[in-house]
């Protein structure tokens, strides 16, 4: 037999996932086995189990049960966060985006060329995200090359799937000590790119990160998008997150026709690109988006946290372009994407109490966002997103009845309405059990513990 079709891991009980055609599949008593690569091999039904043991050769006593109250899910996709910021989530929210960055965001994330700080903090995020079953996450560091190198390491070592960004920003008047020029940005994040790629941890990339149009030079955008091409690697910024913003991007850049059309003009969207926010975007910019393949991150903690604006989630699945949920922090204060599902549905309540004809996104849905939908806005949904023979296994073993946990349970109740609790009342409590490409992440060994 073929050492790739070895099986080294056998669970049986519920699975629930999404597919591109169906928000919310749940499989019951099936059977599901990981082979030494960390890769799916195959699924099927429980009652199969011996017929699956003859064809995949493993052994009936290597077969985990699962308990009743508990499934297997995708591990969640953040699809934008600033691992910086981690230090000072949870305060700081009393004031618009401008004046924010302005007044926390650039003076703390200055503090990142001192490389002590910058391992503190970045072990606890990846740390603190992946208790709370971030498998896959999309990071902003800060311009620091030698920090952003080091958060991708940590990222590596703890066994996140990650995209990691060193930031780009040329244009910064109200942060003197925090800003380089056009020719730095260019050389250090290839010098970025370089140094990580040369590591070759197998689910770590770098992703040019231009912080956002109002702190980039027409020469460094188009600088960037050049990088990317050559390198062919992920981009990701932000888009239309606050009417004051889109109202500068105007000013600054007259002869572009929209915000997307600035980033468009620089061949800064591609199928690779993930943009965060898009609140203001038109329905002709969704669908520039559409056609280039470009994806969003909708960070509805964030919107709602610094007053930016509420995205119209239905009317960008209206126009197929590819969408994720991002926590955004710490524009959002939660660094947990269960967070950030409730916070898309209330999003999606809030457009419906003002237009009750608004055809309000379902849990199932949101569900979907947080795993697949990621994934794919990620263009990583050939690697994860949930439980298809041949992606690798990227899993959470939730127990909705966790001793000591949040949520209390009446008798035998459907799965259905198990996962709809987890989703809604559910923390890292219940998440018991992290698996990124097959193996465990959470709970933290004795070498990742410290
Ligand atoms: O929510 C946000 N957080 C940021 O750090 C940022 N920078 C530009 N635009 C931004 N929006
Ligand atoms: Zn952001």
């Amino acid at each position: 037999m073929e050492e790739s079709s070895t099986i080294e891991q056998v669970y049986r009980g519920t699975f629930v996932h999404s597919t591109p055609q169906t928000p919310l599949l749940i499989l019951e008593d099936a059977l599901l086995g990981v082979n030494t690569h960390g890769t799916i091999a195959f699924i099927g039904e429980g009652k199969h189990v011996k017929r699956l043991s003859q064809d995949f050769k493993f052994s009936l006593s290597d077969v985990k049960q699962m308990a009743q109250h508990e499934f297997f899910m995708p591990g969640m996709v953040d699809t934008h966060i600033h691992a910086p910021q981690y230090s000072y989530a949870g305060t700081a929210l009393d004031l618009p985006l401008l004046q924010w960055l302005n007044k926390y965001t650039f003076p703390v994330e200055a503090h990142f060329a001192d490389l002590k700080f910058a391992q503190q903090i970045y072990n606890q995020v990846v740390k603190r995200t992946l208790r709370n079953g971030t498998t896959t996450a999309c990071y902003f560091a800060t311009i620091h090359t030698d920090a952003s190198l080091l958060l991708g390491q940590i990222a590596n070592d703890l066994g996140q799937r990650a995209l990691v960004g060193k930031v780009c920003m040329d244009r910064n008047d109200s942060a003197k000590t925090y800003k380089e020029t056009s020719q730095e940005s260019q050389e250090e994040t290839l010098r970025f790119i370089k140094e990580l790629l040369e590591k070759k941890y197998p689910r770590v990339s770098p992703v040019v990160t231009p912080r956002f149009a109002l702190s980039c030079t027409e020469p460094l955008l188009g600088q960037l998008g050049a990088i990317a091409k050559n390198n062919n690697i992920h981009i990701q910024s932000h888009i239309s997150e606050t009417v004051d913003e889109v109202n500068v991007v105007k000013e600054l850049f007259p002869d572009s026709k929209s915000y997307t059309d600035v980033y468009n003009k620089h061949n800064l969207l591609t199928d690779k690109t993930v943009m965060a926010h898009g609140c203001y975007l038109s329905d002709e910019e969704l669908t520039l988006f559409r056609q280039t393949g470009a994806s969003l991150a909708h960070c509805p903690n964030s919107n709602v946290s610094l007053c930016s604006g509420l995205l119209d989630v239905r009317n960008v699945l209206k126009h197929k372009v590819k969408i994720g949920l991002g926590t955004d922090v710490a524009g959002g204060y939660s660094a947990s994407i269960l967070d950030a599902a409730r916070r898309a549905l209330e999003t999606s309540k809030v457009l419906t109490i003002q237009n009750p004809g608004y055809k309000t996104l379902t849990f199932e849905e949101v569900f979907r966002l947080a795993t697949l939908g990621g994934s794919q806005a990620l263009s990583l949904d050939k690697q994860t997103g949930n439980f298809e023979v041949g992606k690798d296994f990227d899993a959470l073993r939730v127990n909705v009845a966790a001793p000591g946990g949040p949520i209390d349970l009446i008798k035998d109740e459907h799965p259905k309405v198990l996962l709809e609790k987890f989703l809604n009342l559910g923390d890292d409590r219940n998440i018991v059990e992290v698996f990124v490409a097959g193996k465990k992440v959470v709970p933290f060994t004795e070498k990742t513990q410290e």
